[in-house]
């Protein structure tokens, strides 16, 4: 067994002390400032390690529409162009991963903002061109995450704050969904720590009426989903992102939520927070 696998089978073995919060906020949270505020300092206040994913497409597309770069989403996934490419690493990497750090740092949380080049922590495959050409997109799989290092890095004292970028490893930065890396760090990571993944978005949760608050969903396992889907109380966003949570429940993620980043704060009160999602009823 060489050193470092000696090093993991210790940290395994540890586990049982070893708590992870895996937190992903997308756009409209990133645009609201006072809710943007309350996260980062709740999120700062959650006890053991904690790695935070953003993402942040509504101001890549306000920042791609003055600039005179078209948008074009197909669904739910951009097509990124070189020219859209430039625009969302300078708004993923830098605008919003930096300004976020700062606000972490304000909060006594020594961040570090990554993209998934810095420190080849995340290697994507860039999507191939089937019926539509997604351009610069990166898709993630099971070798995409080598969790050695970044558990090297949370070790250390940093809180690794991710954007929605990848590379290839061929010198190519991919843009890639932020929802999918939150939920394959989580898959990574969950043989080393008890981890917990957060999708905190403007809502309370899954809704049964998307116009009610309180029409929140408290649990859903996979059969309900389907109902769900076809009962079309799921649609847009929610689809990938549920998506994403049930991949990372069947591949070893015990704990996924999705709930309003104001709740966030539950967690640590021990109070009742957004959507859980569960492998099926008993
Ligand atoms: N049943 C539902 N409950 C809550 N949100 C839903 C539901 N169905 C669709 N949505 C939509 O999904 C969106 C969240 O997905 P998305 O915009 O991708 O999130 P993010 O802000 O994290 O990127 C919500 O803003 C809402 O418009
Ligand atoms: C490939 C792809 O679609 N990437 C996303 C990455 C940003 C993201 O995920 O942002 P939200 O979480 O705020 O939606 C995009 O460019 O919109």
């Amino acid at each position: 067994m060489n050193k470092i696998d000696q090093v993991l089978t210790k940290q395994q073995q540890n586990k049982g002390d070893r708590y992870l919060y895996i937190i992903k906020i997308g756009g409209n949270v990133i645009d609201n400032s006072e809710n943007l505020y309350r996260f980062l300092k709740d999120f700062t206040a959650l006890p053991g390690f904690k790695i935070l994913v953003h993402g942040g497409g509504k101001v890549a597309t306000q920042l791609s529409e003055t600039l005179g770069v078209e948008a074009k989403m197909v669904d739910g996934r951009r097509i990124t162009d070189i020219e859209t490419l430039r625009v969302v690493t300078m708004v993923y990497g830098g605008l919003i991963n930096k300004n976020i750090v700062a606000q972490l740092q304000r909060f006594g949380n020594n961040a570090i903002g990554l993209t998934g080049a810095d420190g080849d922590f995340i290697r994507a495959k860039k999507r191939p061109v089937k019926k539509i050409d997604y351009g610069f997109v990166g898709d993630l799989d099971e070798n995409s995450i080598k969790p050695q290092n970044l558990i090297s890095l949370m070790d250390a004292g940093f809180t690794p704050v991710f954007c929605a970028l990848t590379h290839d490893g061929a010198g190519q930065l991919l843009n890639t969904n932020a929802d999918t890396i939150a939920s394959a760090l989580a898959v990574a990571l969950a043989k080393y720590y008890h981890t917990t993944l957060i999708y905190c978005f403007e809502k309370k949760g899954v809704l049964k009426d998307i116009n009610d608050e309180e029409s929140l969903i408290r649990e859903i396992d996979p059969q309900y989903y389907e109902e769900l889907k076809e009962q079309q109380v799921i649609h847009s966003g929610m689809l990938p992102k549920l998506d994403n949570a049930f991949t990372a429940i069947a591949r070893g993620v015990k704990k996924v939520i999705i709930g309003h980043s104001n709740d966030l704060g539950n967690i640590k009160e021990h109070q009742p927070f957004g959507t859980n999602l569960i492998e099926h009823y008993l």
